[in-house]
């Protein structure tokens, strides 16, 4: 069976009724929007905060009620994807494009739930480029600086130029090698004027559903592993 499916459709049972949830981006976050548009049509009292206007428009499609972020703070619970999870649940994400807005609910919240497959866990971030959102405006003198940090940065490309966020920016998918210090890293990173946020995740997931064939497994956070 499909491992983001168990995980995805696992974590719609954290929903209880009169939540303010924010629904991630992905193709394994898919799977929990999926069972939460089936609930809200079986009655369940739910508010959403999409990540993304692909999500928005998932979300739109399956009736489920949305709210603006700045009118929903805090939120109860987001449940998201992940490109990499580290033994101390730190995170890469932005494969979608989605980081920002994705930083942005799940700082919103009280508790950060993550679903991904057993492909997405590591010892160390940094295998997976590490997507960081930069400015248009002279992003090549942006990314000169990344390189400087000893990252390779190289700009997203759709079907048809550049790759555009839903912010209107571009990403810098950086090549890093396996990132020793995260937080250090992040920390560099967000000093550059011109990177307006990026995919590491630090001290932030509180629990992680990773699914697999034989069913879901769940990790929670540590206490005292906070960045
Ligand atoms: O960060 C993300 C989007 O910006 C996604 O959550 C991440 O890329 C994982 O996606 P998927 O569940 O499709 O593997």
């Amino acid at each position: 069976m499909n491992a983001k499916k168990i995980a995805g459709e696992k974590a719609a049972d954290y929903v209880k009724d009169g939540m303010t949830v924010g629904l991630g981006t992905g193709s394994t976050v898919y799977w929990t929007i999926l069972k939460l548009g089936e609930r809200v049509k079986q009655g369940l009292e739910l508010r959403g905060v999409p990540t993304s206007e692909r999500t928005r428009q998932l979300a739109e499609q399956l009736g489920i009620p949305l709210v603006p972020l700045a009118e929903a703070e805090p939120l109860d619970l987001t449940i998201d994807g992940a490109d990499e999870i580290s033994d101390e649940l730190d995170l890469i994400k932005g494969g979608g494009g989605a980081l920002f807005r994705e930083k942005m609910v799940a700082l919103a919240s009280k508790r950060l739930l993550i679903v991904a497959d057993e492909s997405k866990r590591v010892q160390r971030l940094g295998a997976f480029p590490l997507p960081v959102e930069v400015v248009p405006f002279a992003w090549e003198v942006t990314a000169r600086r990344i390189e400087r940090l000893g990252c390779h940065p190289r700009l997203r490309l759709a079907d048809k130029g550049t790759f555009l966020t839903d912010n209107g920016n571009f990403i810098l998918d950086c090549d890093c090698g396996l990132i020793a210090e995260p937080a250090v890293l992040n920390r560099k990173l967000k000093e550059l004027t011109g990177v307006v946020d990026t995919g590491l995740f630090i001290g932030m997931a509180d629990t992680v559903i990773i699914g697999a064939s034989e069913g879901a497994k769940t990790v929670e956070r540590q206490c005292g592993t906070d960045a």
